[in-house]
């Protein structure tokens, strides 16, 4: 199960920080290797003031541990022909990071891997860069040798991933009084991405735009919506509208009913509960606004049953090489790519189930 991760305490936060800003696939930088630490010292205080506003660390690793297990116990009744399944963790950015979690696969024996993002929408970013790595440790024998991988890059339009965001914001809607709940505004929001990610051709934007209209066919567009974007960084130009303007935009136009519906992260995280519920949530209350949050999936036994019915049927179809051991997909670079890795990441993973 590939994720970015976050620090579970808040000591783990100068780490966190250090791995994300020395991943050049998720943010080039010139002398990446002198220039990340000193960023992510003089960022480290304020985001650990965030972690320990939201309880004291990331609850990510505790969520995808117990979505791990569940979905396995599942798969091992939906497809017992590959049976026992166990599900294993490897964080791009905190532990148990990539190399740890090669080293106890190796140690159990491990044969047959699926590298599942956990990341609904592909970006190269995100799930690029998690198979970037293990495209690294894996050529060089750290997952054991002759293991057979394959991939589930994407599944943002999923149904039974649909079904439980679609439960989720049903649940948020029932908060506002009957004759008012066809007026609330569906805002979803997504973490944004830099223009010169976007303008390379980047698929991110297209798929979760593709989730929020899969989920508003099954609501019955019954609500208006609009897909915001969150969380940027730095001085550059990043994808919007921002979701904090368009909160306040909302409150100008008179809209003063919002669901705030993350879509592309299924944990909570830094995000939700910090900026979209104590920083966003909060200034539009102060514009009036009553907002509330669809829940993040965390538990979501919709959610899990959706996880172990992706895998069932990838392990259906992708296994002793009837079909290509990746998505037709993401054989694909970015028109715009000049990434060597990306290549030689999807020739390797193109062999790796044969
Ligand atoms: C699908 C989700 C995400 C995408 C796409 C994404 C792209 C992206 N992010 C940065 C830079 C940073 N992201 C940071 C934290 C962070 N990012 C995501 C998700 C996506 N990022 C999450 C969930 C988190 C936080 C973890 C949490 O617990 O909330 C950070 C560190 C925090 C900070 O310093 O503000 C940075 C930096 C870029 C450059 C990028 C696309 C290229
Ligand atoms: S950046 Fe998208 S394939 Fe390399
Ligand atoms: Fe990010």
């Amino acid at each position: 199960m590939l994720n970015m991760g976050g620090p579970s305490t808040v000591p783990e936060t100068h780490d966190f920080l250090k791995n994300l800003f020395s991943d050049g696939d998720l943010i080039p930088l010139p002398f990446q290797s002198i220039l990340a630490p000193i960023i992510a010292r003089r960022r480290t205080p304020q985001i650990e003031k965030q972690y320990e506003d939201i309880g004291g660390g990331s609850p990510i690793l505790k969520y995808t541990k117990i979505q791990g297990e569940r979905m396995a116990a599942l798969l091992d009744e939906l497809h017992p022909a590959t049976a026992p399944h166990k599900a294993y963790v490897a964080f791009r950015y905190a532990r148990p990071l990539t190399d740890e979690t090669a080293r106890e696969m190796k140690a159990d024996g491990v044969k047959r891997a699926v590298a599942f993002t956990q990341y609904p929408q592909y970006s190269c970013s995100t799930t690029g860069s998690s198979l970037n790595e293990l495209y690294r440790k894996g050529k060089t024998g750290d997952f054991g040798d002759g293991v057979e991988w394959s991939v589930i890059d994407r599944w943002g339009t999923h149904s039974g991933f649909i079904e439980a965001v679609a439960q989720n914001i049903e649940r948020a809607l029932e908060k506002f009084p009957a004759e008012h709940r066809s007026d609330v505004v569906l805002l979803f929001s997504a973490h944004s991405l830099p223009m010169s990610v976007v303008n390379r051709g980047d698929p991110y934007i297209l798929e979760v735009s593709a989730s929020v209209n899969a989920v508003m066919d099954r609501l019955g567009h019954a609500n208006p919506y609009r897909l915001v974007w969150q969380s940027q960084v730095g001085p550059s130009a990043w994808m919007g509208m921002q979701t904090g303007e368009a909160l306040k935009g909302l409150a100008r136009l008179g809209r003063k009913r919002v669901v705030l519906v993350p879509i592309a992260f299924t944990s909570d995280h830094i995000e939700t509960l910090y900026e979209l519920d104590l920083e966003y949530a909060k200034e539009a209350r102060e514009h009036g606004v009553e907002v509330h949050r669809a829940e993040s999936l965390n538990e979501s036994p919709v959610f899990i049953r959706a996880l172990a019915d992706l895998a069932a049927a990838h392990l259906k179809n992708h296994s002793g090489g009837k079909i290509g051991p990746t998505s037709v997909q993401l054989g694909l670079r970015c028109p715009g790519c000049t990434n060597a890795t990306c290549g030689a990441q999807k020739a390797w993973f193109a062999r790796a189930g044969r």
